[in-house]
């Protein structure tokens, strides 16, 4: 389906649906190639083969309590044990545990053999040279086996997870110094438009700061992106060809805002007619109709989204956000949606999926979703307190007050 403007001589645009859309975004890469890093600088990357186990965890049978290695059969309340020896933590001797006696242990410490359970140091007189025994402990009692947690050899990170803090332990204690993930998307972000200046710069009249570049620039290194660039423009055809053939030269993806839509002077649509292979979208979707994919001269990705701040933010989250995830290597590359009440009743335009910004109250228990900032795509001051976006299919056009609505979280979430 094409929806070409009445009356004026404008380009044509494919109508799709968010999903199409979407789709069609995703379909312009895969997988970024794998490099290897530090396990320090592995939290937010997606690994890119699965990762083995090179030890067994614990390494060795291993005490679980500050107390005394015993044979359990040994204990009976009141039996005094001669204190053979003292075993703290790192101690890397192999101790033997000799008959009728116990043995000095520290958590962390290696169990001597012999010993078949660790009596906690709260149950005895705590003595050094002999130990008064004041209570029993079952067989195995506090000692952690050889292996009971993990093999080696264990499969225990798969390609595709994205590294949080507890896989960053793992590696670490599984004995591994480099990993191999997928490279980082190298993002160069455009804004256009001739009214924009520099946050700090005095406005005059017909001027605004430019917000949108920071805004999807903050946004792509939060989905685990290294932003190359962050550039502005005017609304000028041969600066903006120049500045998206540079930032196509050092960028696997160039985001742009603004200039896609019908306007007289809506110049990323023409640069990209001119230049890249793009097609321009019109998406049934509110905020964000407008929209425009390809790829620039030598093949980098780009993905133009409308300059409404609302709009950019939302375009950034249901298209952007994948295919960064996607060339990150991530499994996974879509946010966490679930079923939320609605708070107030809300009005959708009828054949737009309407995306609305929320703030969810957990304080019952189960998530309300509150709608912040209302639906028009310029208005930026409750965007902050967003952390979801309620999700309204097309063809709804009321929902009352507490009704199941689908929404989108929008909080960090490690893997
Ligand atoms: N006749 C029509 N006009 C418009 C239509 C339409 O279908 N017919 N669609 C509207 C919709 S919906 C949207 S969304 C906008 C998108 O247009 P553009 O992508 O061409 O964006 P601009 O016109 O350049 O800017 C829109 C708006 O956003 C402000 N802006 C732009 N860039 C930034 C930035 N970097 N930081 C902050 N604010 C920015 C800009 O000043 C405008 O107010 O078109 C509608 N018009
Ligand atoms: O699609 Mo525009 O993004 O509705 O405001």
């Amino acid at each position: 389906m094409v929806d070409a403007p009445a009356g004026a001589a404008l380009p044509v645009r494919t109508v799709r649906s968010l999903d199409e859309h979407a789709a069609a975004v995703l379909a312009l890469s895969g997988p970024l190639p794998a490099v290897s890093v530090a396990i320090g600088d592995a939290r937010g990357r997606a690994l890119a083969s699965d990762v083995t186990a090179a030890v067994d965890l614990p390494p060795w049978d291993s005490s679980a309590m500050d107390g005394y290695a015993v044979r359990a059969a040994d204990l009976r309340p009141g039996v005094v044990l001669a204190v053979a020896d003292d075993v703290p933590a790192g101690d890397t001797r192999t101790v033997e545990l000799p008959a009728g006696s116990a043995v000095r242990i520290m958590t962390g410490a290696p169990v001597p053999s012999g010993a078949d359970a660790v009596l906690p140091v709260e149950l005895t007189d705590g003595g050094t040279s002999r130990v008064r025994v004041d209570g029993g402990v079952a067989a195995g009692a506090h000692v952690r086996r050889r292996g009971e947690d993990v093999r080696v050899g264990d499969v225990v990170l798969r390609a595709g997870d994205v590294m949080g803090a507890g896989a960053v332990g793992l590696l670490a204690a599984t004995g591994h110094v480099r990993v191999e993930v997928h490279a980082r998307p190298r993002v160069a972000v455009l804004s256009t438009g001739s009214e924009l200046v520099s946050p700090g710069e005095p406005l005059r009249h017909g001027q605004i700061h430019e917000s949108n570049g920071p805004q999807l620039a903050a946004a792509a290194a939060a989905a685990g992106a290294d932003v190359v660039a962050v550039v502005a423009v005017r609304d000028d055809l041969t600066a903006v060809r120049a500045v998206l053939a540079d930032l196509a030269a050092r960028a696997d993806l160039v985001v742009t805002t603004g200039g896609v839509s019908v306007g007289a002077y809506d110049v990323v649509r023409d640069a990209l007619l001119a230049d890249g292979d793009a097609e321009l979208v019109h998406v049934r979707m509110q905020p964000g109709k407008p929209q425009a994919v390809g790829v620039l001269p030598g093949g980098t990705p780009v993905l133009a989204l409308p300059g409404n701040p609302v709009s950019s933010f939302v375009s950034f989250e249901v298209f952007v956000r994948p295919l960064l995830r996607r060339m990150l290597g991530a499994r996974g590359v879509h946010r966490r949606t679930f079923t939320a009440t609605l708070a107030t009743g809300l009005r959708s335009p009828a054949g737009r999926r309407q995306l609305l910004r929320a703030r969810l109250d957990w304080s019952t228990g189960a998530p309300v979703a509150e709608l912040v900032g209302g639906p028009g795509s310029h208005l930026l001051g409750a965007l902050a307190r967003a952390d979801a976006l309620v999700d309204v299919p097309e063809d709804v056009t009321d929902l009352a007050a507490g009704s199941p609505v689908a929404v989108i979280d929008l909080r960090e979430h490690d893997a």
